[in-house]
């Protein structure tokens, strides 16, 4: 657990968690600049002391007293540090260096697996870039050779739904751009997609905010953008977030009845407008104004515990809302996006509409596929509330069919829906489950989870593994090649998974700020042994470096593939109408 909120925390959480001293920049006079947040490579191993004060710094109560020890210490480390706050973000298009050094890398003898195919080849990197792929590659001195013999090389994770640090149910997701990124790395996922919740329905200003939270970032990350609320500025700053910051998908919540849930005249106006901007609607896709009248009878009925949440939200509100998102967008004739996909009954609709020739993307996240429902009746509150997701986790069956589906294509890529609360703020639900904050963790645990479940049970192929975790994100959100794959040019975001190696998932060794998780005690086979991001290293031998602010931000491009030839689609539709009809008037 480490979350610094600044880089002087991160000199603190070094000292705790290692004993290091920190880093001394020899920069120290120079003005304050993105290039200050170099200084601190954070080399950040596992280490039960560590584990101790972050959690320490946990609950709500006792982050206050907590933070007043550390505000004494952060001035005594500041002293001997450079005191520069982040300014600014290494952003893709603004700057073409961050300033970190580069490295150069040989990952010799592995099985590289790219969607398309794998074959057993070196890897060469260098930049940040792979150079090239092919067995045999020499090079010369001054190169870190990594032996992945026997061990597979795959594109790092791609983890396309995210809340870090967001404001929800009256707190704020545990996990922020550094902690959530760091455990993301330490879990083999290389860059993920969060979604920017407006301020006041203002999107700009929403960007901003998430710009801000951004700037301690670790690794890669994009944005999309949740629409709250709908008038002429709003669709204005529809366009402005397509075409000049790079953001090529936009959110509806059909549930959360009061704030954030969106009306259908919203939903169709947003469909229209995302069509028109070649960007992605996507869906939460729940009837919340049923959602609100199942509370509500839970409540009458006197089922105030966590499993109240299951109850009142059963699986026939999530069909009949991804029915209805799938018509609508039909009507409009634009893609669709589903974003955790959680019952049958959502995963049947999407199969219809797909098998009908409606681009329509299922997206399953780890809790759906693994989990079920059954620790939501756990007789222990924190327990059973740390399962309280939307949609909420299905009874025992629903998972194994997600499953399947994912793996014959009906589902087309892997979430997690991290957004993360510790037990302290799942307790504001205590005497009401209305009030449990809504989220699970996943970003750490996906991609071992997915390969162990998956793969190692012979469900699902290597190169399909590959498609469903990183490259068929990359290729919705338009930034494939450059993401999502290892060939020639791309970005080198990889990861070295050993299938003979084992992983055990506990909330005392985990990455993440929060005392509890989801999966706790899951073990399985195939262990990420290294991550390298951007090029460089960032996670081998169980330990992290990594570096606040070097986390860039990835534009990304409107008209993706799957707006190909949909005007051909218009086209036919308008030359199908047969109308108007010339009519003469009537004399009478
Ligand atoms: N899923 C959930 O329970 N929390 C995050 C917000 C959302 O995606 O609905
Ligand atoms: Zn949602």
């Amino acid at each position: 657990m480490i979350d610094p909120p600044s880089q002087h925390m991160a000199h603190l959480i070094t000292l705790t968690a290692t004993g290091f001293v920190p880093f001394r920049s020899t920069k120290e006079t120079d003005p304050p600049s993105s290039f200050s947040l170099i200084a601190p490579m954070l080399f950040w191993g596992y280490h039960p002391m560590a584990a101790m004060a972050v959690r320490a710094f946990s609950s709500p109560r006792r982050r206050l007293r907590s933070d007043v020890f550390l505000l004494m210490v952060l001035f005594l480390v500041s002293a001997s540090c450079s005191t520069s706050e982040p300014q600014g973000f290494c952003a893709v298009g603004y700057e073409a260096d961050c300033g970190l050094s580069s490295e150069k890398i040989l990952i010799k003898g592995g099985t590289v697996v790219n969607a398309h195919r794998k074959e057993v080849a070196d890897v060469y990197i260098e930049d940040g870039i792979v150079v090239s792929v092919r067995p045999n590659i020499k090079v010369g001195d001054h190169v870190k050779i990594i032996d992945a013999t026997g061990k597979y090389v795959m594109p790092g994770g791609i983890d396309p739904h995210t809340h870090l640090e967001m404001e929800f149910m009256g707190t704020v997701t545990i996990d922020d751009f550094f902690t959530g990124q760091a455990a993301a790395l330490a879990g083999g996922t290389t860059m993920h997609i969060d979604f920017v919740i407006p301020v006041n329905g203002n999107l700009t200003a929403g960007l901003e905010s998430y710009m801000n939270k951004a700037k301690k970032a670790v690794m890669d990350y994009g944005f999309h953008m949740a629409i709250t609320k709908w008038d002429e500025g709003v669709s204005k700053d529809m366009e402005l977030m397509v075409n000049e910051h790079g953001i090529n998908s936009f959110k509806f919540f059909m549930a959360y009845k009061g704030s954030l849930m969106i009306s259908d005249e919203l939903l169709l106006q947003g469909l229209q407008k995302c069509k028109s901007l070649g960007a992605i609607a996507m869906v939460h896709a729940e009837n919340g104004d049923a959602v609100a009248e199942g509370q509500k009878r839970m409540i009458d009925l006197g089922i105030t515990g966590p499993e109240g949440h299951a109850l009142s939200r059963p699986p026939v509100l999530e069909g009949e809302a991804t029915a209805r998102a799938i018509r609508l967008a039909n009507f409009v004739n634009t893609p669709l996006y589903v974003v955790h996909v959680m019952s049958i009954d959502a995963m049947e609709e999407i199969a219809k509409a797909r098998k009908e020739g409606q681009r329509v993307i299922g997206e399953p996240v780890a809790s759906g596929l693994i989990l079920d429902d059954s620790w939501l009746w756990h007789p222990d509150y924190t327990t059973a509330a740390k399962y309280v997701m939307s949609p909420p986790i299905r009874t025992s069956g629903h998972d194994k069919a997600l499953r399947a589906a994912l793996s014959t294509g009906v589902l087309q890529l892997v979430g997690t829906d991290h957004c993360t609360f510790n037990s302290t703020q799942k307790a504001l639900g205590s005497e009401d489950f209305r009030k449990i904050p809504n989220g699970v963790n996943g970003i750490e645990e996906r991609m071992h989870l997915i390969w162990d479940k998956m793969v190692e049970s012979g469900q699902m192929t290597v190169t399909d593994y590959v498609r469903v975790t990183s490259t068929e994100c990359a290729k919705v959100f338009n930034i494939y090649p450059r993401k999502g794959a290892i060939l020639e040019g791309s970005d080198a975001d990889i990861i070295i998974l050993n299938p003979n190696a084992s992983f055990k998932i506990a909330s005392a060794s985990h990455h993440s700020r929060s005392d509890t998780n989801v999966y706790e005690g899951t073990t399985g086979k195939g262990k990420v042994e290294a991550t390298i991001s951007q090029g460089r290293v960032v996670y081998e031998d169980g330990k992290l470096k990594v570096t606040p602010g070097s986390g860039r931000y990835i534009r990304m491009p409107p008209f993706g593939y799957l707006f190909d030839g949909m005007e051909k689609a218009d086209a036919a539709y308008f030359a199908s109408l047969n109308a108007p009809i010339q009519r003469t008037k009537s004399a009478a």
